[in-house]
């Protein structure tokens, strides 16, 4: 809701409260309607002051409200339009938080006063939407086309500092800016406010405005494949300049249905709240992310092929600086907590892995990846006492490989299954490269980085192959199990991957990071097939996608049903994190949710009838139980399939 009361000096202050981030639902915008109108029918009152209640402005339109009928038209615009319009001033004092909805607010108002530790900006992409109560139509008119650009397909939020710079905000302060705002509304009580509403300015013009679209087009493109968002935040910007403000509004609400309806924005704004519920873990044993306990780090060490050139990098200081951090604390309990860093393998320039002991011995491996000549900042972050690692955590039993290797297993093995099939590799790789299938042909990059022969000093560990495999055993199977032995005889033949400059690819030299497809392995698995009379055939696309990605839901939802993973949730946040899953399908449980659970069912049973000797196929009993319900929403899964034993 947002509360009015009328302040001395004909000011009157209408206040947004709505715990925790001062959120817009229904209630809220019709709580700051109505002040307005209080505001306007009060001949005593001569200026208004607008804030959020608890330190915080407001963090935007409540995300909740999305799965609703009223956020194809929340009234947000037409109240941002109202505002500006109004024939007394408004001032917006502003501090925390200016997001989304909330920086729609602050543009409708005349005036804008923040908090120096203020965050603003437009997030709305981050959640597959765009800033559709006018933000895409003022902001380029307050700060031109680039700046607006830049900030709205990025979704990156500004401290005020920057806003100021940019024109967006008229004063940063030090002290409480609802004191210095209403000081500041008693000063302009007559002014005049036509320059002040920013609807009536024009977009400035800057040369080549053209070619400034094209470029980022192909900026957005590049930087955020398989996304709609980006690209349709820029058509709406697009409108700011071709169409006067009343056609612009027209359009970037057409534009701004297009995303919310799209099954993109589901799928983001699911990911927002699965990565905020998974960070909210407990164990069975009563011990929660609230309540667990901060150890003392006693040694930090740095762990990477190239660690020793690596450290002589630019990169250093970042390195020494993430070391340096860590002593402030790890939060993580007992022997039940690993935390999974990401782990994204698109364009990886360099990847180490930071190991930190802690004082009763427990270890901590964080990944870190370095793109181009950026190192990702999946390093350890400043603390605060809530959160002292900038990094998703995921609650799974100790001997987390069981969640992580298993899912990598089950996808190398299903892509390899079909690999050795399909008449063209290349018709895998192509129907794989579908930006959501993409990991799998990660996975092959992940084996060449990590190195081959890791994975078969392993199976040699197990007697799958080597010395210790019994004489007469099939090449092609392990028991009543399909066995691929392709990957034993790479390393046979010396390629170990990225390490010895050729592996599932080939590579421009040893430890080389050009990788290209390696004609060798063609010819290899031509041979192979007439070795083993496997009969080449036409595998439909439909086919190699269900076979890959349903046989991992499959094991997904065996985890699950074992009580190995905490929820759906926290399956797709290890995936979104941990292996580069794309973030506008959700991952892979809240893919399954939206392709039926039924009709992946129905599809592993004709999979596995038609591959016995594939396990993965065989459709867990979990999903049966859940699939017996229709196809309910993720939410109900583990209440309609009953809580399995928890082994966390
Ligand atoms: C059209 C669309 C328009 C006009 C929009 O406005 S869309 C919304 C645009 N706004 C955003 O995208 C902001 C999203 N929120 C954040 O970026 C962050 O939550 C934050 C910067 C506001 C705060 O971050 P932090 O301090 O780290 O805390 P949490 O992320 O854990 O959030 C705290 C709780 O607040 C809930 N929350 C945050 N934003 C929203 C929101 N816009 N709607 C509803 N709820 C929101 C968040 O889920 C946390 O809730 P709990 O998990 O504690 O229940």
């Amino acid at each position: 809701m947002a509360e009015y009361l009328r302040l001395p000096h004909s000011l009157a202050l209408i206040r947004i409260r709505n715990p925790p981030v001062n959120a817009i639902s229904p209630a809220v915008l019709y709580g700051i309607k109505e002040g307005l109108q209080k505001a306007v029918s009060d001949h005593t009152v001569k200026a208004i002051v607008i804030s959020g209640a608890d330190g915080k402005f407001c963090a935007g339109v409540d995300i909740h409200v999305f799965s609703t009928p009223w956020s194809s038209d929340t009234g947000l615009g037409d109240l941002v339009d109202e505002m500006q319009r109004n024939k007394k001033p408004v001032v917006a004092a502003i501090e925390g938080m200016a997001l989304g909805g909330g920086l729609e607010l602050a543009l409708g108002s005349h005036y804008r006063i923040a908090h120096v530790q203020t965050e603003t900006g437009f997030p709305e992409v981050t959640l597959g939407i765009l800033p559709g109560a006018r933000g895409t139509q003022l902001l380029p008119r307050l700060i031109g086309i680039p700046a607006a650009l830049d900030l709205i397909t990025s979704g990156r939020c500004i401290l005020a500092g920057e806003a100021f710079k940019l024109g967006i905000l008229d004063k940063v302060v030090n002290s409480d800016p609802l004191e210095k705002g209403i000081k500041f509304a008693r000063t302009i009580l007559d002014q005049p406010l036509e320059c002040r509403r920013i609807m009536n300015k024009t977009v400035p013009n800057v040369p080549n405005m053209d070619a400034i679209f094209s470029e980022v087009f192909a900026k957005v493109r590049k930087q955020y494949p398989g996304y709609i968002a980006p690209e349709t935040c820029i058509r709406a910007v697009q409108a700011s300049v071709k169409h006067p403000y009343e056609v612009g509004i027209k359009e970037e609400k057409e534009l701004a249905v297009y995303l919310v309806e799209s099954g993109q924005a589901r799928a983001l704004q699911y990911a927002f709240f699965a990565e905020r519920n998974a960070n909210k873990w407990s164990t069975p044993s009563g011990v929660s992310w609230k309540t667990a306990s901060v150890r003392p780090i006693s040694l930090v060490g740095v762990l990477g092929k190239h660690v020793g050139e690596f450290l002589d990098s630019p990169h250093l200081h970042m390195v020494r600086a993430a070391i340096y951090l860590v002593p402030s604390g790890v939060k993580f309990c007992g022997k039940h907590i690993a935390v999974l860093a990401p782990l994204i393998l698109i364009q990886v320039h360099e990847l180490f892995i930071l190991c930190v002991r802690t004082g009763d011995g427990n270890f901590f491996f964080f990944f870190f990846v370095v793109l181009g000549p950026e190192l990702r900042t999946y390093t350890l972050s400043h603390s605060t006492s809530s959160q002292l690692i900038e990094m998703e955590n995921i609650l799974v039993p100790r001997g987390w490989g069981e969640v992580v290797s298993t899912f990598l297993t089950i996808s190398n093995n299903g892509t390899m299954n079909i690999h050795v099939q399909v008449l063209c590799r290349h018709t895998v790789f192509s129907s794989l490269r579908d930006s959501i299938y993409v990991i799998y042909i990660r996975n092959f990059r992940v084996s060449d980085l990590a190195g081959l022969d890791v994975g078969w000093k392993g199976r040699k560990g197990q007697g799958l192959t080597g010395p210790a495999l019994p004489p007469g055993t099939p090449a092609r199977k392990r028991g009543n199990i399909r066995y691929c032995p392709i990957p034993d005889i790479l390393c046979e033949s010396g390629r170990f991957g990225q390490k010895t400059g050729k592996g599932w690819y080939q590579y421009d030299k040893p430890l080389g990071r050009i990788h290209k497809p390696d004609p060798w392995l063609s010819k290899f698995l031509s041979q192979y097939r007439e070795t083993y009379h496997i009969e080449p055939r036409v595998i439909s696309q439909d086919e190699i996608l269900e076979r890959c990605l349903y046989a991992l839901i499959n094991e997904a939802f065996r985890i699950l049903g074992e009580g190995i993973a905490a929820s759906p949730e926290h399956i797709d946040v290890i995936y979104l994190h941990g292996y580069g899953w794309p973030r506008y399908r959700g991952g892979p449980m809240f893919y399954a949710s939206t392709v039926g659970l039924s009709t992946i069912l129905e599809k592993l049973q004709k999979y596995y009838r038609q591959n016995p000797d594939i396990p993965q196929l065989e459709p867990s009993n979990y999903l049966k139980k859940l699939a017996a319900h229709g196809n309910p929403p993720l939410k109900e899964w583990q209440r309609l399939a009953g809580t399995p034993s928890s082994k966390l």
